[in-house]
């Protein structure tokens, strides 16, 4: 049998609900193919807008490369089309909804439930870098969760954020590894760097090299003059300066795993697959993810 030939989508396929989102580029709205009732998130981007920003050859390689990707803790990308003014992608549909309102909600999350979304995210990267696909942009706002409560990473591209997702205005520096902050060119280790800093801020609530000036003073000077912010954080990177704080209280198998992730060097850093050997991740994560 023939492969089955690309089918050519069309909004008109789609019963478009309720908006879940919006991005820089374009909105994201809840969505129902009409002949199989599939439930999916429509993604649509303006033209205008990416040719603006000329990012449309890294939507066409981000497309490209999501079309191979099939795992439980990756959002899908099922296809696209496009009309005359815009670029509709056709995304899995999380049921349970974005991971940094979670975690907004919730302060910080236990042990166990940090321990099973850093195991997932790690089988995740496993994946990804087995096909040569390294750093899956990997802060709360591009997490998503499925109905299962499981994690979804979801690439938002380049799509900003609006700024309330952060407590900072402008794009949070908080998940850059030295190398990169030092622009040295990066490997998938990058991404062990990133899961450090996200392992960190589902335990404590915030980023393990946030500036501390996240006083009104400082919030005000960071409002009135955002490109001036104070590179205290590039700093607290580069120096790894790493605290943990009291409060919560956090096991020293945690902090252990955290600071063999958090290496300057990253030939150094502790490998993904061992992360999944880690004592702290083999006694808490549920392994079903
Ligand atoms: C595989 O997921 C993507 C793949 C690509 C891009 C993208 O825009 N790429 C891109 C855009 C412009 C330029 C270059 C790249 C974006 C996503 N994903 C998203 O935007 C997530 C939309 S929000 C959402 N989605 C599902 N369920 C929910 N409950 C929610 Br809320």
């Amino acid at each position: 049998v023939p492969a089955a030939e690309k089918k050519r989508w069309t909004l008109g396929d789609f019963d478009i609900g309720k908006p879940l989102g919006r991005g820089k580029f374009g909105h994201v709205y809840l969505a129902r193919e009409k002949r199989s009732n599939h439930i999916v998130a429509l993604k649509v981007l303006f033209k205008s807008q990416l040719q603006q920003s000329q990012v449309e050859h890294q939507l066409r390689r981000e497309v490209e490369i999501q079309s191979h990707l099939r795992h439980p803790n990756i959002l899908r990308l099922y296809g696209y089309f496009y009309d005359q003014k815009r670029v509709y992608l056709i995304l899995e549909y999380a049921a349970k909804g974005e991971l940094y309102k979670e975690l907004q909600k919730c302060k910080y999350f236990s042990e166990r439930r940090a321990a099973t979304y850093v195991a997932s995210l790690a089988r995740a990267l496993i994946y990804c870098h087995g096909k040569h696909v390294i750093h899956r942009d990997i802060k709360p706002e591009n997490l998503l969760i499925g109905a299962q409560g499981e994690l979804k990473i979801a690439d938002f591209g380049w799509s900003v954020h609006t700024f309330n997702r952060r407590r900072t205005m402008c794009g949070t520096l908080d998940y850059l590894p030295p190398e990169m902050v030092e622009s040295v060119e990066h490997d998938a280790s990058v991404d062990i760097w990133s899961l450090g800093v996200l392992c960190y801020e589902f335990l404590y609530g915030v980023p393990p090299f946030e500036a501390k000036e996240h006083s009104d003073t400082y919030r005000s000077f960071e409002l009135r003059v955002p490109h001036l912010r104070p590179s205290n954080t590039l700093r607290r990177i580069v120096q790894v300066d790493l605290k943990f704080p009291p409060k919560p209280i956090v096991s020293s198998s945690a902090k252990d795993l955290i600071s063999q992730m958090l290496v300057k060097d990253s030939s150094q850093r502790l490998p993904l697959h061992k992360l999944l050997e880690h004592p702290w991740i083999v006694q808490n994560a549920d392994p079903s993810g």
